[in-house]
């Protein structure tokens, strides 16, 4: 590997960021789960030990491919944003809508949605269609419902690009940027940076 000469492939460490006060759900596929299970891992351990965000304030979900990611952020801001308004008169703040719906005791609105996914190419375009669609319905997610919604979707031509981007294996790891990034797109939200 030749010898680096500038930060390629990540963002340059944001300030101390407090994550504390935040709610954050992650969704991640079952497809290529081996290594998504790597990239969770390393997302959630930076969530908690490197930005303070709260283990009870983080509800983990999963879909079968990255195809459902876009979806399951979408549902899981609105349900976390109708749990936030639910009242015990109200039919939304029935028992389904309770924590154990969305895994935490915290009600508030998500504050951020990190999408965990692996699309590696095959032998057909099922790829191209499958990462372009992906790539436009998170953001098209984050921008309607106002939400950050993280790109946290390695798009592989092969294995080994697989591996090694689920891995430190370059010296850094895409894991760690998108639970940077979910902090501080937060933040921003909220308005405390
Ligand atoms: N080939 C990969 C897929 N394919 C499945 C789709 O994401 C989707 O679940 C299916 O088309 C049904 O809607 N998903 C991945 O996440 N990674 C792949 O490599
Ligand atoms: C990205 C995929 O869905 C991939 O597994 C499909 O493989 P193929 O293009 O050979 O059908």
């Amino acid at each position: 590997m030749s010898e680096k000469t500038f930060e390629k492939g990540v963002s340059a460490p944001p300030k101390k960021l407090d994550g504390s006060g935040l709610r954050i759900a992650i969704v991640h596929t079952r497809w290529n789960y081996t290594l998504v299970g790597k990239l969770y891992d390393c997302v959630y351990e930076t969530l908690t030990k490197k930005y303070g965000v709260l283990a009870e304030n983080i509800v983990t979900d999963t879909v079968s491919g990255s195809y459902e990611l876009p979806m399951a952020a979408k549902q899981l801001i609105d349900l976390s944003k109708a749990q936030a308004t639910a009242t015990a008169s109200d039919l939304l703040g029935s028992p389904a809508l309770q924590s154990k719906t969305l895994g935490t005791k915290n009600t508030g609105p998500f504050d951020a949605v990190i999408c965990i996914g692996i699309v590696i190419k095959g032998g057909t375009a099922h790829f191209e269609y499958i990462c372009d669609a992906v790539t436009h319905g998170i953001m098209r997610v984050q921008l309607d419902t106002g939400v950050p919604v993280m790109f946290g979707v390695l798009t592989c031509y092969n294995d080994e690009q697989a591996i090694a981007r689920s891995s430190t294996e370059e010296g850094f790891h895409h894991a760690e940027e998108w639970a940077a990034g979910a902090v501080e797109q937060a933040l921003r939200k909220n308005r405390v940076l």
